[in-house]
């Protein structure tokens, strides 16, 4: 058995629209089959956050249609979200293996995830979803009584919360495919964010971290590396101004004093950075690792991205 790793698969993996996503994941299929050549058990996370919007504005669409229907739960477009997305990728990481002369299965799991009916990220939305939209379209979304933030320069988006992860009910579906050599898609979006009442899971209004799951995930699996293959090589201080400095290496420490001193944006570089920092401050033997998913080889191999251990 090779080393176990989790790939969390972030925007760049997968694009905005159904032809943008049927070619990005051709260049995650090629990223992934780099690691299988390189001898790593390999179980794969991705983001949803804007297909699941864009799931949840379609099957609204269609409950106005057919009024029957009512308009489809949160949780019920998540799981769409895992089917679609982990479709176009087992597909497309199968093809790219079987061209390079390998057999290795890959399957992926309807994952979900317990969260807590007290959590506060109930009471308090901060993820995005779905498109962009013009200040009408927002105002006439905060009229169905949806949240909607806007971001300077880019339009309006809807919020929705963004729980924590407490447990993955799939995992021993998940360890039992990965035993087996094959190639594991699971806990997509974050998974499918459920309440526990008695036997039953209830899925909730709600969209996870995928970054913060993955960590998790990581963490279950007994995973020695989590790799977040995101838009950029290296994480940065001072992004985006005059003072930008990439990192080549982050302690715990460092990185917490960073998060602290508000270095990563929310949403967006913060919860791999908190996943990062979850998942090495667990054991020593444990390496995160945030690179580009064009760099996901040289990246797992050293030669780049941002390493954080404790
Ligand atoms: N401090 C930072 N260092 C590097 N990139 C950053 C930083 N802050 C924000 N970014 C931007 O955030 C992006 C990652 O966020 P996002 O695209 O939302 O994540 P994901 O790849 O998981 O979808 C990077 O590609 C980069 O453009
Ligand atoms: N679920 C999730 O974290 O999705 P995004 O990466 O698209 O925000």
């Amino acid at each position: 058995m090779g080393k176990k790793i989790v790939v969390a698969l972030g925007h760049s993996a997968l694009g905005k629209t159904f032809p943008e996503q049927k070619e990005a994941v051709k260049n995650a299929a090629s990223a992934i089959a780099d690691l299988v050549e390189a001898k790593y058990d390999i179980v794969i996370t991705h983001s949803n956050g804007t297909q699941v919007g864009m799931i949840h504005s379609a099957m609204r669409e269609y409950s106005r249609l057919e009024p029957t229907n009512t308009v489809a739960p949160m949780s019920i477009c998540s799981a769409m979200s895992q089917g679609y997305i982990g479709y176009d990728l087992q597909n497309e990481i199968r093809t790219e293996l079987l061209n390079r002369g390998i057999y290795k299965p890959v399957s992926t799991i309807i994952t979900q995830v317990r969260v807590d009916p007290f959590d506060t990220a109930f009471s308090y939305p901060t993820k995005e979803i779905g498109r962009y939209m013009t200040a009408e379209e927002a105002k006439a979304e905060e009229e169905k009584g949806n949240h909607v933030v806007e971001i300077e320069g880019k339009g309006f988006r809807r919020i929705i919360a963004a729980p924590r992860p407490m447990e993955i009910y799939e995992i021993d579906a998940i360890k039992t495919l990965v035993d087996a050599g094959q190639i594991v898609i699971a806990a997509g979006g974050g998974g499918i964010p459920v309440l526990q009442q008695g036997t039953r899971l209830k899925g909730a209004s709600a969209v996870i971290e995928k970054d913060v799951t993955s960590a998790c995930l990581a963490e279950e699996l007994g995973a020695e590396v989590l790799l977040l293959l995101t838009g950029v090589e290296k994480v940065a201080l001072n992004f985006g101004t005059d003072k930008e400095q990439a990192l080549d290496t982050m302690s715990v420490d460092d990185a917490t004093k960073y998060i602290a001193d508000k270095q990563f944006n929310e949403g967006g570089m913060l919860p791999k950075v908190e996943a990062a920092v979850s998942f090495a401050s667990s054991s020593k033997e444990h390496k995160a690792i945030i690179t580009s998913i064009d760099t996901a080889l040289e990246g797992i191999s050293g030669k780049t991205g941002t390493v954080i251990t404790c």
